[in-house]
């Protein structure tokens, strides 16, 4: 098996076919909703909250909001009020089964719900699946997180309309360093054998640090990527504005950290401090330009493409050109 990540892999130009890259098209459909980009801000706490959500819904971007600390049905009607869809996230414990039947019980629903657990290959989820499809069977259920295309299959049987693959290669992540396990350092050739075995889509989660990273997704399988630290860090961000030396920076903490969690138990997530970057809204535009530019190279005129060109492993043992026969 080829082993490579985001930072040694390039991908290979084929002979351009628009005139601009405004004709270059970065849209996606995923769970019957048609938005402007393959990208959703991580359903994290410093990542985005209520607000932030609704800015992404009404206009035409998808959001997943976070579970922590939050009334998911007391958001859910919220955002049914202003007539914008409903994205949620969900644990797998008692509490979690009691949203979900509050929202069926209350009329409220959801058009997506996410259930994130840390180690999503679980018969836990399956229950959960189960449940959701049982209580609000017209939701779109997301299911993760995963980093085998045996847990890819197993969701995708159980039920899920979409696996969410990535464990522990996240910017906050400890968890290969807790516990020896993941797919930090080789994401994308883990979510490229993923996407070998998956009838459903899959969204590719963590390890993104430049724009190129989600052409490079696409390319390898990824429907949607999910990212956080490129999030974190607005003026809008949730995390806390610090000053040190003079410089502006927002905390981003892991969802596994003791700052998320509220205590020093099961810690696979730490705390950093990004730079204040400006507006989120200059963010999501600059990355559709960048992904514009991509489908440009790609020689291709949509999304898919991406999933056309060839690609080089710069370096290491599986270093080469490789070309679709
Ligand atoms: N993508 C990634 O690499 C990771 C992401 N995270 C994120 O952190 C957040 C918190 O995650 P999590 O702690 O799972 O959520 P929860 O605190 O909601 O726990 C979910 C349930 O799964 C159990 N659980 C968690 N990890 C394992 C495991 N390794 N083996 C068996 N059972 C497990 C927990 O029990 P108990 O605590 O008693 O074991 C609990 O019952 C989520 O948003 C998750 O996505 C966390 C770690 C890795
Ligand atoms: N192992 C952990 N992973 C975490 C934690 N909190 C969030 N996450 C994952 O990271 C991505 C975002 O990654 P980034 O590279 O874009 O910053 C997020 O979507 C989660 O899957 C954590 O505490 N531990």
């Amino acid at each position: 098996m080829e082993i490579f990540d985001y930072d040694n892999v390039l991908l290979l130009p084929r002979k351009c076919r628009v005139e601009s890259r405004s004709e270059c098209d970065t849209s996606v459909e995923f769970g019957g909703r048609r938005f402007k980009l393959p990208v959703v801000p991580a359903n994290m706490k410093t990542v985005l909250d209520e607000r932030i959500s609704e800015y992404l819904a009404a206009n035409g971007y998808f959001y997943v909001m976070h579970r922590f600390d939050l009334d998911s049905v007391a958001f859910a009607k919220r955002m049914r009020e202003q007539g914008l869809f409903v994205s949620i996230s969900s644990g797998v414990k008692a509490a979690d089964y009691a949203v979900i039947d509050r929202l069926a019980a209350e009329g409220v629903g959801a058009d997506y719900i996410t259930i994130d657990i840390a180690h999503g290959h679980a018969d836990s989820v399956r229950k959960m699946i189960e449940h959701i499809k049982h209580k609000l069977p017209q939701t779109f259920v997301i299911a993760g997180n995963v980093g085998t295309p045996e847990a890819v299959i197993d969701l995708e049987n159980w039920g899920a309309d979409a696996t969410k693959v990535g464990i522990g290669p996240g910017k906050v992540c400890i968890t290969r360093l807790k516990t020896g396990f993941g797919t930090g350092g080789w994401q994308l050739s883990a979510l490229k054998w993923c996407a070998r075995v998956a009838t459903k889509p899959i969204i590719a989660d963590g390890g993104i640090r430049h724009h190129g990273d989600i052409a490079k997704s696409v390319r390898f399988g990824a429907a949607m990527v999910m990212i956080g630290s490129l999030f974190a860090g607005h003026e809008e961000s949730p995390g806390q504005t610090v000053e040190v030396d003079g410089k502006l920076y927002k905390e981003y903490y892991g969802s596994a950290s003791d700052f998320n969690k509220g205590e020093y138990k099961h810690v696979e997530g730490k705390r950093i401090l990004e730079p204040l970057k400006g507006k989120l809204a200059d963010t999501l535009r600059e990355m559709q330009e960048d992904l514009q530019s991509s489908i440009s190279y790609a020689g291709g005129r949509t999304l898919a493409d991406l999933r056309k060109v060839n690609y080089v492993i710069l370096g290491g043992e599986n270093a080469g050109e490789h070309l679709l026969m």
